[in-house]
């Protein structure tokens, strides 16, 4: 279990970011966080990364306060996909570049080869363990950042906007890959403005508002329930809309549920 408790933080210029901050995020769990920009997600993540410590409160990894610990010992457990993942490769090769990490760390040569070829294998870039990363396309690269915190083992991977500017396919690719990942067992956290990826692939929402947690739940309370989505920088997904205006039609999480469940009403009538 990764925890915030009553976590309080600013920047260097005394401003404000979060306030009480408290969230816990179990192992195995695939949670969206969002909340309107500059509300703090990025500070969120970069507190549990330990990019950035709290002013007061605690960072706790399985109930151990773990403020001190600098983010090169988090690796160990949580692994990181920049919302630029350029910035985060330096080593000549895709290869090299998921076995850094391991390397890091000690581990023996053998075991680091086999961790690197599986999790190559696992996010499907074999083909390209040797090529150069700044040649790879962003979503490449997003597997590549995947495979290296898969090759260490991690228990967490977050991801910051990880979908942004990309077309349909590639973000329907990646979402695929993480969604497998999850039930493998890793613990899954995007920040994300698309309304239609906590619907459909998280299985909670985080939402910051006015410096703390403003909504913990499951994307169904959130996009059926809350009248504040906008004041929350949120809106509803289309599937949503319209599964709640169609009498009887069940809650559809995506606009594929909504053509199943239209199709299987109308199917109904005959
Ligand atoms: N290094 C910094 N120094 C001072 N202020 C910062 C720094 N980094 C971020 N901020 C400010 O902190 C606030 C929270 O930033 P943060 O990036 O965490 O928000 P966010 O919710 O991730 O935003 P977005 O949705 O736009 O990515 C913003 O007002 C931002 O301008």
């Amino acid at each position: 279990m990764l925890e915030m408790r009553d976590v309080c933080f600013h920047y260097g210029n005394g401003t404000p970011i979060l306030e009480h901050m408290n969230v816990e995020i179990g192992a195995g769990e695939f949670i969206g966080l969002g909340g309107r920009n500059g509300c703090g997600k990025t500070t969120v993540t970069r507190l549990l990364m330990g990019l950035e410590k709290p002013v007061s409160g605690e960072i706790r990894y399985d109930g151990r306060i773990i403020n001190e610990d600098d983010a090169s010992r988090r690796s160990a457990f949580i692994g990181y996909v920049f919302q630029r993942p350029e910035r985060q490769m330096f080593r000549p090769t895709v290869r090299d570049e998921v076995a850094y990490g391991p390397q890091q760390f000690g581990r023996q040569a053998d075991e680091i080869e086999a961790s690197v070829q599986a999790a190559l294998e696992q996010t499907g870039l074999s083909d390209l363990a040797d090529a150069y990363p700044p040649n790879l396309n962003r979503g490449e690269k997003q597997r590549v950042a995947i495979a290296s915190a898969i090759a260490m083992h991690t228990q967490y991977l977050i991801l910051d906007e990880p979908t942004s500017g990309q077309d349909s396919a590639d973000k329907e690719e990646l979402m695929q890959l993480l969604t497998k990942l999850n039930r493998q067992g890793l613990t899954v956290l995007i920040i994300s403005h698309d309304m239609d990826i906590f619907a459909e692939y998280c299985h909670r929402v985080l939402v910051i508002g006015q410096h703390t947690k403003a909504f913990d739940g499951t994307p169904e309370e959130l996009f059926t329930k809350r009248d504040d989505l906008y004041d929350l920088g949120l809106s509803r997904p289309d599937s949503v809309t319209l599964s709640l205006s169609v009498p009887g039609l069940p809650y559809c999480k995506s606009m594929k549920d909504f053509t199943a469940a239209m199709l299987q009403k109308l199917g109904g009538q005959k």
